[in-house]
């Protein structure tokens, strides 16, 4: 059974929504598998809060429904949709212990005595709060705060989805590393379906199975860490995910076949089915982009030192291509040629991947 679905949803905080960018969710249809771990990943303002808003019930949809099951939750208030929810700002008891945190959300739904004493000593163990249990959560640190916030949305086993946005915003940085891993490890070891809101890739790709990209109040892609490095099927996910970002280069056709300044590119896409787009690009990310004998001549304008790879900018005509070269590859001096790997280069139409 499909856990969590989102059937033609549209949200306007415009009372009577008429241009395109009065709709702050544009169209979302979707389904989330029960058990799954899903990041909701795009800059601010692409409308992630409005969406979780939506499905944890605090903001009622303009315009779609909202599924839990077959259950139509759409007009259900929040503490009916049976859902735990992580803040970026630590949300607990200052004068209550660190044991009566975590015990709350299972007490106020009067679970028994015994049943609670387990659970909470099961998710402090988990988040290594085991120590600090009998402390008042009053004197501790902002991290050690936030990991309380992160185990009173664990702790019920009974919930539909736990949804986190943007839980590490407070956490320190050298701290928040070991947490991402931990939240990975604890969506293994507690299993519920899991949401997590965040503007940063790395804590999306580390988190997800499926990751939903954003942009401008709609998905632009549904899934996983290797289908958006692999394959994007927007400019923005290419551009977005990555460090450096996809190469996105101008293209025209001949004869149906994508041309870069007159040099004919092989890539993955097929035929173009269309040519009336505004804009058509050559897409290849820097992982896919080698030094050759021959193919397009460039020159090679700066080398930034990565650790264990370099980036490599080289420039033909006005245009930079960027490569990712692994330690120890050679980097020719001055003037060079480049090629693209067939198999990682697309075609976008307008931004979307041409198939
Ligand atoms: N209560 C509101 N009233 C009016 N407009 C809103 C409201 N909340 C959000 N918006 C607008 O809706 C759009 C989407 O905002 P939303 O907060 O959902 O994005 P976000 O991706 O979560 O960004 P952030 O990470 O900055 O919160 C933005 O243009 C924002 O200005």
């Amino acid at each position: 059974m499909a856990m969590l679905e989102l059937k033609d949803l549209r949200h306007s905080y415009v009372k009577q929504p008429e241009a395109e960018d009065d709709w702050a969710l544009k169209q979302v249809d979707m389904r989330w598998e029960d058990g799954g771990a899903y990041a909701l990943l795009g800059p601010s303002g692409c409308g992630k809060t409005t969406l979780l808003n939506i499905i944890s019930g605090l903001v009622r949809p303009t315009e779609g429904r909202v599924f839990f099951g077959e259950r139509d939750v759409t007009d259900l208030p929040t503490d009916e949709r049976n859902i735990a929810q992580v803040f970026q700002f630590p949300v607990i008891y200052d004068t209550m212990t660190v044991y009566d945190n975590l015990a709350f959300p299972l007490r106020n739904r009067g679970v028994a005595a015994p049943e609670v004493d387990s659970r909470v000593r099961e998710i402090a163990a988990m988040l290594d709060l085991t120590e600090m249990l009998a402390r008042r959560a009053s004197g501790l640190t902002a991290d050690g705060k936030q990991k309380i916030s992160l185990g009173r949305g664990l702790v019920r086993a009974d919930v539909s989805a736990i949804m986190f946005d943007e839980p590490l915003t407070v956490i320190d940085p050298h701290l928040k590393w070991l947490l991402r891993s931990k939240l990975k490890e604890l969506h293994q070891e507690v299993g519920a379906t899991m949401i997590y809101v965040t503007h940063d890739q790395t804590e999306a790709l580390t988190f997800a199975d499926q990751v939903v990209v954003m942009h401008e109040g709609r998905v632009v892609q549904f899934g996983t860490p290797v289908e958006l490095f692999e394959r994007p099927r927007h400019t923005f996910v290419g551009h977005f995910i990555g460090s450096p970002g996809m190469n996105l280069l101008p293209c025209e056709l001949d004869n149906g076949r994508p041309q870069f300044f007159g040099h004919s590119i092989e890539t993955g896409s097929g035929a173009l089915a269309t040519t009336d787009v505004a804009a058509l690009e050559i897409g290849v990310r820097p992982e896919f982009v080698s030094f050759a004998e021959e193919g397009i001549p460039v020159e090679v304008i700066k080398v930034s030192d990565a650790g264990r790879y370099s980036v490599v900018e080289t420039r033909h005509r006005d245009v930079i291509i960027k490569l990712l070269l692994q330690e120890g590859e050679r980097i020719p001096s001055e003037k060079a040629a480049v090629r693209f790997d067939p198999g990682h280069t697309w075609i976008y139409a307008d931004g979307w991947v041409q198939s």
